[in-house]
């Protein structure tokens, strides 16, 4: 049974409710940036796997110069020199040194390293003999076995995303091949028979088709892989054809247009002739009321709203979190940010929820949002560019300068310049 009319939160509980990850392949670290991962991962090795030099100096043993100081310096007898990726063999005695370079490994009979800076050696690399100045505690400039990542830690936990950080991590403990999720595919259907190819000029009554590049960036955004099929007549046969065709190569599909009440607005009942059901129609929200979401075999299918900055809004709340849960992060929804209203906007309280375009920014410590004053209404796209989100004013809620708003960002707050507040410029 379809459902009609519901809150922001019921129709995004709906459609997390409805998916889940997609199934996991085996890659090379190299390429793993921005996949999650489908296991915990557990350290083989310790990191470092030896006790290391942190300095470039002298092995020593810290009691042979405890009583040093640069009036009566201890001498000792140098024993060879040890190189990163080199191993010494010889076993330090009392009053021996053995020349140490940073990340080589601290010798059999050595407990702290003196740099070169405080000994009398730093220039003269062929020195039998040098004065250590200063006293050096125990384990002084040594990096110990484990001390970052001790052999079997897990290092990393499933539906982790893996970022720079991450890779290093993996390749630390000499892992190569990593199981993640694979990225889910997303199928990108726009209806219309306004619309036309980037590749044709403008013909009366067309218009560009632009939903279909909007949707491949943020789908990309999100950790999908976006497929762009070509443009469909709001037809229902064609629609519904287009979306049999797609079903077997996607994970997921989204659609723009066709969700409203026009005499051509035929996406639920080009849904249920490609063999689907419409779970819900109608959100309680300005821009994006009409989005509607719906399941074809068994894959979700997001129907956005045609207006652009409607879809976009739509993509937001309602896609971005699905992708993210069918690509495996374990923490999927991002919560909005609590944001001050730092100019109040002129537009009258309604009875849905509405959701408006915003610059964000921090100042004096906290992030301030001024909603743009021009060049809000969901037919217009241009404004979507250079916001970094989008507050939301509750349905019925007179709002005032000062009040906390919620914020879904699009990108981080960006500090303000004394000079270049935004919000100032107002068409
Ligand atoms: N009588 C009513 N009319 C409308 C209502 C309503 O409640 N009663 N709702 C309005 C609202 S709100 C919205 S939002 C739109 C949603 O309509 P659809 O989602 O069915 O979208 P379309 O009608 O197909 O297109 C709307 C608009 O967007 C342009 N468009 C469509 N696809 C693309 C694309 N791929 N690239 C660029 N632009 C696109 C299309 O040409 C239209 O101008 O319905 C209102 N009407
Ligand atoms: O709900 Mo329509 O969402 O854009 O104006």
């Amino acid at each position: 049974m379809m459902r009609v009319g519901l809150s922001v939160e019921e129709a995004i509980q709906a459609i997390m409710d409805y998916v889940k990850p997609v199934n996991s392949i085996e890659i090379h670290v190299k390429d793993a940036f921005n996949y999650v991962l489908a296991e915990d991962m557990y350290a083989s090795v310790p990191v470092p796997p030896f006790d290391r030099s942190m300095m470039d100096g002298f092995a020593i043993r810290a009691e042979d110069v405890q009583h040093a100081t640069p009036e009566h310096p201890v001498k000792l007898r140098v024993q060879g020199r040890v190189g990163a990726g080199e191993v010494s063999d010889h076993i330090l005695m009392p009053g021996e040194a053995i020349r140490i370079m940073t990340g080589a490994p601290i010798p059999r009979g050595a407990n702290a390293v003196a740099r070169f800076e405080i000994t009398d050696a730093q220039h003269s690399p062929d020195a039998e003999h040098i004065a250590v100045l200063l006293p050096v505690r125990e384990g002084e400039s040594i990096s110990v076995k484990g001390e970052d990542i001790q052999a079997g830690a897990k290092i990393l936990e499933k539906g982790a995303v893996i970022g720079a950080a991450e890779m290093a991590l993996l390749a630390t403990v000499g892992v190569s091949k990593v199981t993640v999720y694979r990225k889910p595919i997303i199928g990108v259907l726009s209806s219309g028979r306004e619309l036309i190819g980037l590749e044709h000029p403008l013909a009366p009554g067309k218009i560009y088709n632009s939903n279909s590049y909007m949707l491949s960036g943020l789908i990309s955004a999100w950790g999908g892989i976006p497929y762009l099929l070509e443009q469909v007549d709001d037809e229902v046969n064609a629609v519904a054809e287009a979306i049999q065709m797609a079903m077997p190569v996607v994970d997921a599909l989204v659609t723009t247009g066709g969700v409203s009440v026009g005499d051509y607005d035929v996406m639920r009942e080009a849904y249920q002739q490609a063999g689907g059901q419409v779970e819900f129609w109608k959100v309680n929200m300005r821009p994006g009321t009409p989005f509607t979401f719906a399941t074809v075999v068994e894959k979700p299918v997001f129907g956005l709203s045609g207006n652009p900055a409607a879809g976009y809004v739509n993509a937001v709340l309602f896609l971005q979190g699905a992708i993210r849960a069918m690509a495996g992060y374990s923490e999927p929804l991002s919560k909005p940010l609590q944001v001050v209203l730092a100019d109040v906007p002129e537009w009258k309280t309604i009875g849905m929820d509405r959701f408006l375009r915003a610059r964000i920014v921090i100042e004096e410590g906290r992030a301030a949002a001024y909603p743009l004053a021009y060049g809000q209404s969901a037919g217009i796209m241009s404004t979507l560019s250079g916001i970094q989100g989008f507050i939301r004013i509750l349905a019925r809620t007179e709002v005032k300068q000062g009040d906390l708003v919620e914020a879904y960002l699009l990108e981080m707050p960006i500090p303000a310049l004394n000079n270049t507040l935004p919000g100032g410029e107002q068409e």
